[in-house]
């Protein structure tokens, strides 16, 4: 399995009919087993990216190839039906879904003691590990994240990238991860795609050798450092 991305231009009508580019060439591909990293600027178009990938949007120039996709989607916010309870939410996603399986989730994500809570109850970290949860009880071959740290403080943000990475390793899928973070990017990514200010386009691709399970803090720091040293910021 393999997601092919080969796209040529998005943009936007506003409502005087003026065009806003928002993407420019963006290709590169992604394979099972695979964690891709979009690192770009705020605003650079990254969500409308996730969005033609996603197949939410069909309105662009160019190709994406994504063959028999089972998708999983954690937006920036966690979207969770307010009228049903957290384990409701996940079983309406994934009907299929084992009594095993959302335990073992529920568990990882520390989600047990929650599982008859409503959304209305529950903190946004709370809220984003049942978007994760719901996300991974459809067994996804292709999962998507959108910023799933954003606006959690240092300490949560931590517990939850663990979670997510934890989940990663357990499932070979494609995964694609949006993050403005450089730091969450070298930790839980396999290959970075950072982004140019809008139109984006690619303007470095950084893969990363050491295993994401073996990376140490050095390796880590090693990473960011020569990154730094690339300027990306004023490409
Ligand atoms: N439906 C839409 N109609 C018109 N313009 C849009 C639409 N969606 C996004 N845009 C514009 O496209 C540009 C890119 O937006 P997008 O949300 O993809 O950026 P982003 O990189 O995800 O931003 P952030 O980092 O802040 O989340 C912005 O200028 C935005 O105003």
């Amino acid at each position: 399995m393999q997601l092919e991305v080969n796209i040529t231009g998005k943009s936007f009508e506003n409502a005087a009919g003026k065009r806003h580019d928002v993407l420019a060439a963006i290709n590169f591909t992604l394979n099972a087993g695979e964690v891709g990293v979009v690192f770009g600027p705020s605003g650079c178009g990254k969500s409308t990216l996730l969005k033609i990938l996603a197949g939410l949007d069909h309105n662009y120039q160019g190709r994406v190839v994504r063959p028999g996709v089972r998708l999983g989607m954690v937006f920036q916010e966690p979207r969770l039906l307010p009228w049903r309870t957290v384990e409701e939410n996940v079983r309406l996603a994934a009907p299929d879904v084992d009594e095993a399986r959302i335990a073992a989730l529920f568990d990882v994500l520390e989600l047990t003691a929650h599982r008859h809570h409503f959304p209305g109850e529950l903190s946004l970290g709370l809220a984003r590990r049942v978007a994760l949860a719901r996300a991974f009880a459809v067994e996804p071959n292709f999962l998507i994240l959108d910023e799933p740290l954003a606006s959690l403080d240092n300490a949560l943000a931590g517990r939850l990238r663990e979670q997510i990475a934890t989940l990663v390793a357990s499932r070979r899928m494609m995964t694609l991860f949006v993050t403005h973070d450089l730091d969450d990017a070298v930790r839980l990514g396999d290959r970075l795609f950072f982004l140019s200010a809008r139109p984006a386009r690619i303007i470095h691709v950084e893969t990363i050798a050491a295993l994401r399970a073996k990376r140490s803090e050095q390796d880590i720091a090693d990473i960011k450092a020569r990154l730094a040293q690339l300027d990306l910021a004023n490409m």
